[in-house]
């Protein structure tokens, strides 16, 4: 049974996945401090959190069974996740669900400071009818500038040009031929300060975006520009806002986002006549809300369940279609790298992963990840080493990781090669996937093989001598250990060879030292894979 600490407000319908589930109790307690929740975060395998909660270092510490945090929503900037990727804590979000949501979040502040809408309602319901005050500007033939035109910018640029605003756009991976596509020119920062009537930021709030927009650009800005900020608190100056609209430069602003969140009763846009505000509500609709909740929760059980999951946030995205190539070689890619390291002795320096046929057309980082981690594991402990960390678990221990591709196929569409360095020897294990039969393992150090790679397996070395394989049938027999599947290996008759054995049951030391002990017999190791 898997437990889930639920600990901001998310929708009940989106959450039904993991509610319905046999195998997961689900516990919701929201607005917990700091403190309350490191007393009890360490009986849950997952957490799922809004915005409120802040997932901190400490917090994680406490968090000994903790496989996964899901955020239902895109900004991950309230959990720590250098301090989640050290610990192997996969942290996954959904991206997706509140995009419309906040691209009309942002057309309705857009157009709320256009028109003065809550200025006037406050006059209006307060018993002034006043319309002098409050004549707006139109949206059309305005010209808008979007800063960050990725999910949320560019669904707020094409309603734009429905507005019959002329849209620019900047964003470090807008093209000239998508600016094209979408209708919108592609720009530079200093093009949309200088010639925006409108300007919406739609960047996560980085290093680099924090403040894109102060001082100096103020100084330089179109002057009666309205700005909108429906991403993150920070991406504008707050203090240089103020100022630029109190000089004239700037007609006025639209914030659903504050650099402190809530912001502080003296904070001075909440008192300012040209600036409207909303706590954070970009993505707070009855749709957003449903769809993130179940993009994440569906996300959280395939963890839980060590199923194929989407990209985690603290892992390198992977296009949908490389995935379709790797995922189904992440099994046995995991497993080689277990194999190898049951079978070499010595500390681990070097994993050198080889993809020989079509896989060495794709981007292999994924599939290398899962060899890193089925090494990893076997030294570190399983429960100790994931997908997510495996990668930083081997820096930090100064294990070298070199990939390499072939086209040559050694009559495999595709094969993985996975040669472990250690400070005393070097091995080798190879394994495709073949049609039909599934993973195999096709070569251990020199030697070709075709063995599944599952249960224990024996691997004895020896020479290629009559009645060998007999000998050792025998006294497997004796120990009441039973050989389920057969192989040998070797390169030249009479040389040295290699037998392969999937056998029903583990095996003690003792009996590999006995194997080990009869004539022409050099070494019997046991790998177990899962
Ligand atoms: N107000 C809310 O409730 C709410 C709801 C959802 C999302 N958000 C926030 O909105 C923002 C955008 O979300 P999204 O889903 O569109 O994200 P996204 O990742 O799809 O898009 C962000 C874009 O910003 C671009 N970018 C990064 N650095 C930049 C820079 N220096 N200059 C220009 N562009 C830059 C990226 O290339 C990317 O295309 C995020 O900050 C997110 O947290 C807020
Ligand atoms: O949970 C929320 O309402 C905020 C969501 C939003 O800021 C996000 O980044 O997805």
């Amino acid at each position: 049974m898997y437990k889930v600490l639920v600990s901001d407000p998310i929708s009940d319908l989106g959450i039904s996945l993991l509610v319905e589930a046999s195998d997961i109790t689900i516990d919701k307690k929201t607005g917990l401090s700091e403190d309350e929740l490191v007393a009890i975060i360490g009986e849950y395998d997952a957490l799922l959190v809004r915005s409120q909660t802040r997932v901190t270092e400490r917090i994680m510490e406490a968090a000994k069974r903790l496989k996964v945090i899901g955020r239902a929503g895109v900004g991950v900037d309230n959990i720590d996740l250098e301090a989640a990727t050290k610990r192997g804590i996969i942290v996954i979000n959904a991206p997706d669900g509140n995009t419309i949501t906040t691209c009309e979040h942002t057309f309705a502040m857009m157009m709320a400071v256009a028109r003065h809408i809550p200025q006037a309602y406050l006059k209006t319901v307060g018993g002034v009818w006043d319309r002098k005050s409050f004549v707006g500007v139109e949206l059309r033939n305005k010209t808008l500038g979007v800063l960050g035109m990725g999910r949320i910018g560019s669904e707020v640029a094409s309603r734009a040009k429905a507005f019959g605003m002329n849209v620019f756009g900047y964003d470090p991976f807008l093209t000239e031929e998508r600016a094209d596509k979408m209708g919108v020119r592609k720009a530079s920062v200093e093009d949309i300060i200088a010639e925006a009537d409108f300007i919406t930021v739609h960047t996560p709030l980085t290093p680099e975006t924090r403040h894109m927009i102060g001082k100096e650009q103020f100084a330089k800005i179109k002057p009666g520009v309205r700005i909108i900020n429906c991403a993150r608190g920070g991406i504008i100056d707050e203090q240089a806002l103020v100022e630029a609209i109190d000089a004239g430069q700037v007609a006025g602003a639209a914030f659903d986002v504050f650099e402190e969140e809530p912001p502080a009763p003296e904070h001075p846009f909440l008192k300012h006549p040209k600036i409207i505000v909303t706590p954070h509500l970009g993505a707070s609709t009855i749709e957003a809300q449903e769809n993130v909740a179940i993009d994440v929760s569906e996300q959280l059980l395939h963890i839980l369940r060590n199923e194929p999951f989407k990209n985690a946030v603290n892992m390198p995205p992977v296009p949908a279609d490389v995935m379709n190539k790797l995922e189904p070689y992440f099994q046995l890619g995991k497993k080689l790298g277990s194999f190898s390291a049951q079978i070499a002795v010595g500390a681990v320096k070097e994993i050198a992963v080889t993809y020989a046929g079509e896989l060495a057309d794709v981007d292999t980082q994924p599939l290398t990840r899962r060899v890193v981690e089925g090494v990893l594991a076997y030294h570190l402990g399983s429960d100790q080493v994931n997908v997510v960390n495996a990668m930083h678990l081997a820096k930090i221990r100064g294990v070298n990781i070199v990939v390499t591709k072939s086209h040559a196929t050694k009559g495999f569409t595709n094969q993985v090669s996975v040669t472990l360095r250690t400070d005393k020897e070097e091995r080798l294990v190879a394994g495709t996937l073949l049609n039909g039969f599934g993973p195999r393992i096709t070569q251990v150090d020199k030697f070709p093989v075709d063995v599944e790679p599952q249960g224990h397996i024996l691997l004895i070395s020896h020479h290629d001598k009559p009645g060998i394989v007999g000998r050792v049938g025998t006294l497997l027999g004796t120990q009441d250990i039973n050989i389920a599947t057969m192989q040998v290996g070797r390169k030249i008759v009479g040389g040295e060879a290699v037998m392969v054995l999937g056998v029903d049951k583990g095996v003690t030391k003792q009996v590999l030292n006995e194997i080990t002990a009869l004539p022409d017999l050099n070494n019997a190791k046991e790998v177990h894979l899962d």
